[in-house]
């Protein structure tokens, strides 16, 4: 048994390391229902009237998604799968958004039989899917317009989403949002509650979001001469930044819901609309810094005066961020965290991939095969976004609360990796 150090919830990482084995991902609780809670109380502080959904492509499963329907939260779910898991996790269904740029007939089918909240609407073929629906079943929806707002956030451009070009959402700029609104608001079976914006994830400032509602009004003041239609809901998206490494400062989780009410409140009041309630879809800043991933070093390899590999049992199957975007993320040896940072290491992945690397450079104690690497702020993104590349059965998930530890996402299993394989001979 090593030396037991850095504690979750009450629990030791290195036992669950060795209860659980590696790779394996830990989420603090607390720490869950804390983000949460700062930006639950934080709105009814404001005394408006809000909505805070979960966006649970950061992390989902039956459990979180039981811990954030505990902290009342809704949810925005952007898949057939991501609204299942809702289902089998009790969600009330008037408390989910759905979301998508290609929803499916059966998406759209399944959300209106199981009655969610709202559908977020984000382009002219799913407005004629939904009408050609709802005709069928006859039922009605709650929506709101997606919209790209021109405005470009500060954050890496793969994860930019309030640009003009993009993929997502009615361009507002060339008069597509406008047209929008006006399909949706002649269609008897769609209501239309509101406007929905989402301009990036890991943003570390306010003036893109009161950027985003200084345009939404502009367009809203419009479509209120035009229309006469006022929304009951403004939906500001999620992306709100946390902090990855020392040089991530990203600002407490209540200023971004503080500039949000004075933005919206400002802006109605300018254009003399009346105060809608105002929603907001965290994911990453829910679960990222509550989460963190425990490896087992295996081989080194020191190439002098060049790098040296340190390689983990787990790597972009289990965090494809760095990969994808150069994401950049701290660690600790476990065994090792009161002893000197000796040497400068590489953690490499086990995929058989160049780019497969966790983390370049990163000062450690001198560092063994056997040691135990703790990765840290991995909660959002990391097991969603898990693939069985080379066929690596996916790592386990543990909750730790009140010095508790439950499995909540068992580790794959070989056999199940070929579940679906038929054979051809
Ligand atoms: C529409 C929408 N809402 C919410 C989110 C959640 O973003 P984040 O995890 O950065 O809070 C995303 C992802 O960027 C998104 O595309
Ligand atoms: N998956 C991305 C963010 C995009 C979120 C969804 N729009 C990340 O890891 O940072």
């Amino acid at each position: 048994m090593v030396k037991d150090t850095l504690h979750i919830g009450g629990k030791s990482l290195i036992s669950l390391a060795e209860k659980y084995g590696t790779p394996l991902f830990v989420y603090d609780v607390e720490k869950i229902r804390n983000n949460a809670r700062a930006f639950v109380q934080t709105f009814k502080e404001q005394d408006v009237n809000f909505q805070v959904a979960y966006a649970s492509k950061a992390f989902s499963s039956i459990a979180m998604l039981q811990v954030a329907k505990q902290e009342e939260l809704s949810l925005d779910v952007v898949s057939e799968g991501e609204l299942y898991t809702a289902i089998e996790a009790g969600y009330p269904a008037d408390k989910i958004h759905l979301h998508g740029n290609n929803k499916s007939i059966s998406e759209l089918e399944m959300a209106i039989d199981y009655n969610v909240g709202c559908i977020v609407i984000d382009n002219f073929y799913e407005i004629e899917l939904l009408n050609a629906i709802l005709k069928e079943k006859n039922e009605t929806v709650n929506a709101l317009i997606r919209i790209t707002p021109g405005i470009e956030a500060h954050t890496h451009e793969y994860i930019l989403t309030g640009q003009e070009d993009s993929k997502f959402g009615f361009d507002l700029l060339s008069g597509q949002a406008d047209q929008a609104v006006s399909e949706v608001l002649n269609n008897e079976r769609i209501h239309l509650q509101g406007v929905h914006s989402h301009i990036g994830s890991q943003i570390f400032e306010t003036t893109g979001f009161e950027m985003t509602v200084q345009a939404l009004y502009k367009a809203l003041a419009q479509w209120k001469e035009k229309f006469e239609f006022e929304a009951e809901v403004i939906n500001l998206g999620g992306g709100f930044g946390i902090k990855y490494t020392q040089e991530d400062e990203p600002l407490p989780l209540q200023n971004y819901v503080t500039a949000l009410v004075d933005s919206v409140k400002q802006a109605a009041n300018e254009h003399g609309l009346s105060m809608p309630e105002i929603w907001i879809e965290p994911g990453r800043s829910i679960v990222g810094d509550a989460g963190v991933t425990i490896y087992e070093v295996g081989s080194i390899k020191d190439i002098p005066g060049v790098r040296k590999y340190v390689s983990v049992d787990g790597g972009m199957t289990d965090n494809i961020r760095p990969a994808l975007y150069q994401a950049e993320y701290e660690a600790e040896l476990l065994n090792k965290i009161d002893e000197p940072k000796e040497e400068t290491v590489s953690i490499a992945g086990k995929c058989c991939e160049t780019g497969d690397m966790l983390i370049w450079d990163i000062e450690v104690p001198t560092i063994e095969s056997g040691d135990y690497l703790a990765v840290f702020s991995t909660g959002a993104y990391g097991y969603s976004m898990a693939s069985n590349y080379n066929r690596f059965p996916k790592a386990a998930v543990v909750f730790v609360e009140n010095g508790e530890d439950r499995l909540v996402i068992k580790r794959e299993r070989y056999q199940d990796l070929t579940r679906f394989d038929l054979s051809y001979e």
